[in-house]
């Protein structure tokens, strides 16, 4: 069986209006969208580079890895099952659901770095080729990508005021000028699982169902690495291709772009910040047995009796921390009948958002 995508890929290479509309058209219908890498000031050896730094990191002893242990302030490493990030299943007992091999953990590895800023020492050799890779990709999602882009297509249809921001509304917010954001590089490496015969007794789920919680994810996957699913309106699951026909002989495969949680504060619901997981691929890709699929391998995972590792780069965009997640002055979103509407108890910042969702996905709130 084909596995087809239902996202639009958005070529970027010369933006119009045109491009503006569609990425809008976009990030209404699907909160998600690819981005053709070829677009992008973000070379492919970069993002190689990246990637061979994760493989590195990850390979470290835990002890090694322990010494970077993430904390409240969402930088350092994170073990598998340390972050929770299904909340439907929040009512479990906490010991019950975190820790533990389930569909609300994450059962990657991960590491986050601060941009530009401090950056862990396990590291400091790699610093020449991580820091062009995070400004840029920091630049263009910030700027080139959906704020500057979303800028211009509100600013096509339904101006906002000059006075309110007026087409720099969201690139201004997340301007570095303006303060401290929670925008953070996130590698993450999902190690491979052997999978018992007994098919039944195997949780699928690698990272559990959620939204993210900045304005704008940028996502870089590998070949042979599939498993990012999305949501549809219907509320059915479905696969996110690591490379969607049209796009099989890019350098890299394209970028997956997808709205968070605070685009969709900010514009009512108008910008779906849509939930998404990570499942352990249908066994036909794991095996290598489709031919049909973008995914049937490159020989670069490795595919052992279960499942093939795998390793992805996220790069969370945020505005400034103390940006008021309110509704943006637009007609467009103004006249939404208010279905994620806030009231005004619920407002909150941006940074007072991240806080929540940080304490909720690794429980810092009864730590501390
Ligand atoms: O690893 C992935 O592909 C997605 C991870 C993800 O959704 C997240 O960390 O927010
Ligand atoms: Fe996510």
């Amino acid at each position: 069986m084909q596995v087809t995508t239902h996202l639009p890929v958005i070529d970027l290479s010369s933006p119009t209006d045109s491009t503006s509309n569609d990425l809008l058209h976009a990030a209404r219908e699907f909160g998600f969208l690819y981005v053709r890498f070829k677009a992008l000031p973000i070379d492919a050896e970069d993002v190689d580079s990246l990637f061979d730094l994760s493989r590195t990191f990850f390979a470290a002893p835990v002890a090694e890895k322990e010494k970077y242990k993430i904390g409240p302030e969402d930088r350092g490493w994170s073990a598998p099952y340390d972050e929770a990030l299904d909340e439907a299943l929040e009512n479990e007992p906490r010991l019950q659901y975190r820790r533990v091999q389930g569909s609300s953990t994450t059962a990657a590895s991960s590491v986050n770095f601060v941009l530009a800023k401090r950056l862990p020492r396990f590291v400091p050799t790699q610093k020449p080729r991580i820091m062009p890779f995070a400004a840029r990709t920091s630049r263009c999602s910030a700027k080139g990508l959906l704020p500057g882009l979303i800028d211009a297509a509100m600013a096509n249809s339904k101006q906002i005021p000059f006075e309110a921001g007026g087409k720099h509304f969201f690139s201004s917010r997340h301007a570095q000028a303006n303060g401290a954001t929670g925008s953070v590089l996130r590698l993450l490496y999902y190690p491979s699982q052997s999978l018992p015969t007994d098919k039944t007794s195997v949780e699928p789920i690698r990272c559990g169902a959620h939204t993210d919680f900045g304005s704008v994810t940028l996502l870089f996957q590998r070949p042979g690495q599939p498993g990012l699913e999305v949501i549809s309106p219907k509320g059915d699951w479905l696969p996110v291709m690591v490379s969607p026909p049209g796009t099989e002989n890019d350098a890299i495969p394209p970028i997956v772009v997808n709205i968070g949680d605070m685009l969709q504060f900010w514009t009512k619901g108008v910008l779906r910040s849509t939930k998404h997981r990570v499942v352990i691929p249908p066994t036909k890709l794991v095996n290598g047995t489709s031919t049909t699929s973008d995914d049937a391998g490159d020989g670069k995972s490795k595919h052992t009796s279960g499942t093939p590792d795998r390793y992805s780069v996220a790069y969370f965009c945020h505005p400034a921390a103390d940006t008021l997640l309110v509704g943006v002055p637009s007609r467009l979103i103004e006249e939404q009948k208010g279905k994620e509407h806030q009231n005004e108890a619920e407002i909150v910042t941006a940074g007072e958002h991240l806080r929540r969702k940080l304490d909720k996905a690794y429980g810092w709130a009864k730590k501390t």
